[in-house]
């Protein structure tokens, strides 16, 4: 059965007493209610296109989707590949009326849509949600801003190997191993912003130094983070990156 959305807090025990309500952000987000449910996506799915309207924020329960911007010369750019506990469609709540970007599910998903003004009503009333909500913006923008440096200072070589790494640790927290969604060198080039071709050309270099492998599912060693850190964009006045020798650094 479902966990209560509304669960009874410790501290509210007396039997004389009304019983403190807490408010619970796990289950607020995977589960059905007023203004918000949880909706099945097969891979290859659309969310949401480029110019819809925009009155709904996403949460995903579990499963990857891409972002992806569509410019008038037919060109496509992956912009981001969100994964389980991610929020997308945020621009609504800013005033945002249409998507300026594309949401696709890559494998079967699950996705809670909340309707804006649960959204803002929830953000308003419940600290829980907005903490949730707000590291989790504030981790986009730290990651907006690498990909920026990555795309201003690194080579494609460079992109490649940092966008695997960062694939290969989707939804966990250990070493890299397997990229979890079927990502194709197609993807991947639209991603780092350089051609199918040239993608094939430094896999195959990554996989004859033994930094990757490719037989039937795509499995990244950690060595492929040499590629990266051996020579890292500096940027001056910082002296160190965190977590350096780890995906944090990347
Ligand atoms: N660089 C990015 N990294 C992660 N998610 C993004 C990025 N750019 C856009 N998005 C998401 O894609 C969504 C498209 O719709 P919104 O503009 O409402 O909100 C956007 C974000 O949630």
């Amino acid at each position: 059965m479902a966990k209560q959305l509304i669960a009874k807090s410790p501290t509210a025990a007396k039997p004389s007493t009304k019983p403190k309500l807490t408010f619970d952000p796990s289950v607020f987000l995977k589960t059905d209610g007023p203004g918000r449910t949880v909706g099945k996506y097969r891979k290859d799915q659309p969310i949401f296109s480029q110019g819809a309207a925009a009155d709904v924020l996403f949460y995903i329960v579990s499963g990857t989707v891409k972002i992806v911007v569509h410019s008038e010369q037919g060109k496509e750019a992956v912009i981001a590949l969100l994964g389980q506990d991610d929020f997308f469609g945020e621009g609504c709540l800013a005033g945002q009326s249409h998507r300026l970007s594309a949401a696709t599910a890559i494998t079967d998903s699950e996705i809670l849509r909340i309707t804006k003004p649960v959204a803002l009503k929830t953000l308003r009333e419940q600290p829980a949600f907005s903490e949730v909500f707000v590291s989790h913006i504030l981790a986009r923008t730290i990651r907006v801003e690498a990909d920026l440096i990555d795309q201003l200072f690194n080579s494609s070589e460079k992109r490649l190997a940092r966008a695997l790494l960062l694939l290969a640790n989707f939804g966990n927290d250990g070493k890299p191993q397997r990229v979890i969604a079927k990502v194709s060198q197609e993807m991947l080039a639209d991603m780092i912003g350089t051609t199918r071709s040239r993608v094939s050309h430094f896999m195959n270099k990554f996989r004859k130094m033994g930094f990757i492998d490719y037989n039937g599912h795509l499995v990244i060693h950690s060595s492929l983070l040499n590629v990266v850190l051996h020579d890292q964009p500096h940027i001056a006045g910082v002296k160190s990156v965190e977590g350096k020798g780890t995906l944090k650094g990347l």
